[in-house]
């Protein structure tokens, strides 16, 4: 029999806390915030929607974006319990410079479009929180602003190979010069990959005014007032504009880039050099064998080639043939710190955000990049807390299983016979007919933790499954 009262209003005032309005919407907005996809809302309906659809948007299909932020999530952490880990460290030495977070930010092209403070809000956020920002070859800041905008951070250069090589050579000139410690040398844009939403959107650079713009421009008219009373879009690098971004990158890019074309910038470029868009093991080898510091694993955020590698599967096969001699990288997906710990326990030295920087960017400028980073930043320390490691360097291949979920199809009937999952003797706690995937080859460290505990690791499928790098 529950016994009642009337309410006491001392007891009713105890249980409401009336906080203080935050009057400054920018702030309120972000703080509201709590995940890179609550950013993305946000970004969403303060941004038109062409220049929206050109920063979420992937190529063809969208499948390369889709699998990989598909493949982080179906990451399985294994947690070691009563190791006490309330303090963490979560700095990193990367190509002989430090940061304060296993990750920094990617080069984006044409990022004041997105929002007006564009590249030196991400340098600036950069800087302060001690992490990397790169610069691209199609940046709207040049290559000297960014520099001043963060003086004491490390700043990083992304090259595009143009067919107009001294544009290309008098832009790595420039960025040793300024001093950028590193260039990224990307190799995955020989043309540009099909942006299906920019041709539907009839996206261009400059964006035009049509019937269409304007009725898009009315809910978001700070966005437009932006972009209308601040200096005109410019990169720092191109001089042609008007096209769509196909085929301004078509004009820029050089289908003929080649191993000689490294030599000619390794010549060049005095600092370290990373090659931005590794997508197999043979390449990750002659790469190294030539001398490059680092390898990053990436398929441009799925923006070229659609169906290609997931770079976080191709992690763990490239670590155990180079891991050793460079520096290993990896981009594509990463929309939780949770999913660049997996990619460190993978044995991954450093990860790279694109669109999650340019959720933050759009969703409030520099503020928003600011909250990008705090929210990776606690996602990545309460991730490590509960795995019960202190520090990056305690992260290995055992705290992580890589689900599978597609796999590749065996070349013959021998090795379908021999991946076919066979039927066990259940063990105890395990339903009848509960079935695991098999191996054939010796196991990694990573494969076998999982396969102890019942599960198909990506790896383990696919070499069984002689799904090496084709
Ligand atoms: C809007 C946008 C523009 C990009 N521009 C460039 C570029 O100019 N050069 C380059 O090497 N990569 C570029 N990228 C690819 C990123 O550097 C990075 O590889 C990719 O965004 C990582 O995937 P994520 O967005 O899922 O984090 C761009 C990506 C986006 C989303």
């Amino acid at each position: 029999m529950v016994t009642r009262q009337l309410p006491r209003p001392a007891e009713v005032f105890e249980l409401m806390k009336l906080r203080k309005p935050d009057l400054n919407s920018r702030r309120r907005r972000l703080s509201a915030a709590l995940t890179i996809d609550d950013l993305r809302t946000i970004a969403r309906r303060r941004t038109p929607a062409a220049a929206f659809d050109y920063t979420d948007g992937a190529a063809e299909g969208e499948l390369s974006l889709r699998r990989a932020r598909q493949a982080f999530e179906d990451v399985e952490f294994h947690p070691d319990v009563l190791r006490p880990a309330e303090v963490v460290d979560t700095s990193t030495q990367i190509l002989d410079g430090s940061s304060a977070l296993p990750f920094g930010i990617a080069p984006t092209g044409f990022t004041r479009l997105m929002q007006t403070e564009g590249e030196i809000a991400g340098a600036t956020a950069a800087g302060t929180a001690g992490i990397p920002f790169t610069l691209s070859t199609l940046g709207t800041a040049s290559i000297e602003d960014v520099r001043s905008a963060n003086p004491t951070g490390r700043n990083w250069f992304q090259l595009y190979v143009m067919r107009d090589r001294e544009i290309s050579y008098e832009l790595t000139r420039r960025a040793a010069d300024a001093g950028f410690d590193t260039l990224f040398f990307t190799v995955d844009t020989p043309v540009a990959g099909a942006r299906l939403r920019d041709r539907r959107n009839g996206f261009s650079i400059p964006p035009q005014i049509s019937l269409k713009t304007i009725a898009n421009a009315i809910p978001r008219p700070w966005w437009w007032f932006d972009f209308l009373t601040t200096p005109k879009l410019e990169f720092a690098s191109l001089t042609s504009t008007g096209g769509t971004v196909g085929e301004l990158l078509d004009a820029a890019m050089d289908p003929t880039i080649s191993y000689d074309d490294l030599a000619v910038i390794r010549e060049l470029w005095p600092g370290k050099i990373v090659i931005k868009g590794v997508q197999n093991v043979p390449d990750a080898v002659r790469l190294v064998d030539l001398g490059v510091d680092g390898i990053l694993l990436s398929n441009h955020g799925g923006r070229q080639l659609d169906r290609a590698p997931v770079p976080f599967h191709l992690l763990p096969k490239v670590v155990r043939e180079v891991g050793d001699d460079t520096a290993i990288m990896v981009d594509t997906g990463i929309m939780n710190g949770a999913d660049i710990v997996a990619s460190v326990a993978l044995g991954a030295d450093f990860a790279l955000v694109g669109r999650a920087y340019l959720y933050g960017l759009m969703a409030g400028g520099r503020a928003g990049v600011d909250r990008m980073i705090e929210i990776l930043r606690g996602e990545i320390v309460r991730t490590m807390k509960l795995l019960g490691v202190q520090s990056l360097g305690e992260l290995e291949p055992r705290h992580v299983t890589q689900l599978a979920r597609l796999v590749p199809v065996p070349e013959s009937a021998e090795e379908a016979a021999e991946t076919a999952p066979r039927p066990e003797l259940p063990r105890e706690g395990e339903a009848k007919g509960t079935t695991r995937a098999t191996r054939s080859r010796p196991k990694s460290r990573a494969a076998t933790s999982a396969s102890t505990r019942g599960a198909a690791p990506v790896e383990a499928v696919e070499e069984s499954a002689g799904g090496g790098d084709r």
